[in-house]
């Protein structure tokens, strides 16, 4: 009885959130997957609720499957949450460190939120773009016009042309290999490889990385070391481009040369400028790609939505002119395809790890200082609570009167942007930029290509539909068959670039 009485009267000690059990010292390490986490991870959820953690040598990962948790912690207590882990291979050795998604919360950060939110923190600060974002839209459908098969690297000049312009004032060549943009794909595949979860051991036991590089098993240092050396150049060749133009006087309008012309800059601003215009294009360059290839992935496998969307258009727009930004409000079956495509297609699956900065608790959890907070937001978009038939791709869900018409009872769906774009003060800071480009490329597309699926001696030919792993996810390479929808179209396409 005394024995009862005396543990009553003490609160049991607060635990870590439950999670599959780990090994003594090493903790879960052999349970962590190499391949696509968020689907583990979304396993684990399943399995022990939607806040549950693992500890990877003494790392507590704490990994959050539901939006209203992500919410409640990385937005409702982003005085804790704001914070970046040190990530040892992409961070530190390859120096991802000195841009703005790995920087820590502070004076630093403050500074480069500024100056994002500055350039393109609004959906009416975006609208002094939209004039570029259809010219480029329009070169675009001129490539794929011209080369089809070539479509994934018409993409990639799609994405890195809008943001050079912007963060450089560079016009991209009309040529493939342009070299920025060669540059710009090298190196944020590389980060999504270096900041992946637990795919490198240095990660977790940082002492590695003072390993000789000739060591046996240092191979990872020799990689950082080629990686580094392409952020580098990512970062200093459009600098001096832009330098250069100054100096000749033809440098055009842009983020870099606006600040450069401003003032004599010290040796800290400029490296702040650097760093600063070099996130805002390695973030936008990849994250685009993946959503507008998943376009015409989608489009390639539901025709039926392809076809609704185009009927649309014919009906607002016509036949005689491209689509543009001022058709938006009047194209609501595009604008939720739109929105379609960013929950179907998950670009940042498992955003980018938030650290909390001191010990908080939550529902009965303990949430230590230094734990490192997962949203997976690729549960998040495929929640089967939230999201009917998750994996379908289906822009009715957004829509109240589609949904009245299917008779079945159905409420519209929440908005992805809820939660695609992340959370809390790490928020997205390109989410309107990358929103309108994705819009522009799909609308113009829609109005003037068809989509199919390839036929091959006779066969129809199932496009690939599967995802890379990574923090930023692709469609894998896939076949479709891209043809004018009329010669109409193709005049449309290549008339003159006057904005239009
Ligand atoms: C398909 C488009 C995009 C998606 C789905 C996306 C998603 C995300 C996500 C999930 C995060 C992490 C947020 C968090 O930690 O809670 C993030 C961060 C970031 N994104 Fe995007 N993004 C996209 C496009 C863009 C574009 C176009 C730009 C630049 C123009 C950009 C620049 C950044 C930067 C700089 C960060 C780091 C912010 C910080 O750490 O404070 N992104 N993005």
């Amino acid at each position: 009885i005394l024995r009862r009485i005396f543990n009553s009267s003490k609160p049991p000690p607060l635990s870590l959130p439950p999670g599959p059990k780990g090994l003594p010292l090493v903790g879960n390490i052999l349970d962590m997957p190499t391949e696509k986490e968020w689907e583990t991870f979304a396993q684990w959820g399943d399995a022990f609720g939607d806040i549950c953690s693992v500890t990877v040598l003494g790392q507590p990962l704490i990994i959050l499957n539901s939006t209203k948790i992500a919410v409640d912690l990385l937005d409702k207590r982003s005085s804790i949450y704001s914070d970046r882990p040190v990530l040892q291979m992409g961070g530190e050795l390859c120096g991802w460190k000195n841009t703005l998604v790995l920087l820590p919360y502070g004076d630093r950060f403050k500074r480069f939120r500024k100056l994002f939110h500055n350039l393109i923190g609004s959906q009416a600060i975006m609208r002094q773009y939209f004039p570029a974002q259809e010219l480029e839209s329009k070169k675009f459908l001129r490539k794929v016009l011209a080369e089809p098969d070539d479509l994934q690297a018409h993409v990639r000049r799609l994405a890195g042309s809008v943001i050079l312009r912007i963060s450089h004032g560079y016009e991209v060549q009309e040529h493939k290999d342009d070299p920025f943009v060669t540059l710009a794909n090298a190196a944020t595949e590389q980060f999504s490889l270096a900041t992946s979860t637990g795919q490198f051991l240095v990660d977790c036991i940082p002492a590695l990385k003072h390993v000789p590089d000739w060591m046996p098993g240092a191979d990872f240092k020799r990689q950082a070391k080629q990686w580094a050396a392409t952020l580098v150049e990512m970062v200093e060749q459009p600098h001096n481009f832009v330098k250069q133009q100054i100096n000749a006087g033809t440098a055009k309008i842009s983020f870099t040369a606006s600040m450069l012309e401003s003032k004599p800059l010290t040796e800290e601003e400029e490296f702040d400028l650097k760093w600063s215009a070099a996130s805002l294009y390695s973030g936008a360059a990849d994250t685009t790609v993946s959503a507008i290839y998943a376009f015409f992935l989608a489009m390639t496998l539901y025709p039926e939505v392809a076809r609704k969307a185009q009927a649309e258009i014919d009906a607002v727009v016509g036949n005689d002119r491209l689509p543009t930004f001022a058709d938006r409000q009047h194209l609501p079956y595009v604008d939720a395809l739109v929105k379609e495509v960013f929950r179907w297609n998950v670009v940042a699956p498992l955003a980018v790890p938030h650290r909390a900065a001191q010990d908080d608790v939550y529902d009965g959890h303990l949430i230590p200082k230094g734990s490192l907070l997962i949203p997976n937001i690729w549960k998040l978009m495929h929640d089967p609570r939230v999201y009917h038939n998750p994996f379908e791709f289906k822009p009715e869900r957004y829509l109240a009167d589609a949904l009245a018409a299917e008779g079945l009872g159905r409420q519209v769906e929440p908005h992805p942007r809820e939660s695609c774009f992340g959370f809390g003060r790490r928020i997205c800071p390109g989410m309107h930029f990358a929103d309108t480009t994705v819009f522009a490329s799909c609308v113009t597309s829609l109005a003037v290509l068809d989509i199919s699926k390839c036929v091959e001696r006779g066969v129809v030919v199932e496009p690939v539909n599967d995802r890379t792993s990574g923090t930023i996810s692709h469609p894998k390479p896939f076949k479709c068959n891209i043809k004018p929808r009329s010669p109409k179209a193709v005049s449309l396409i290549q008339s003159s670039d006057e904005y239009f």
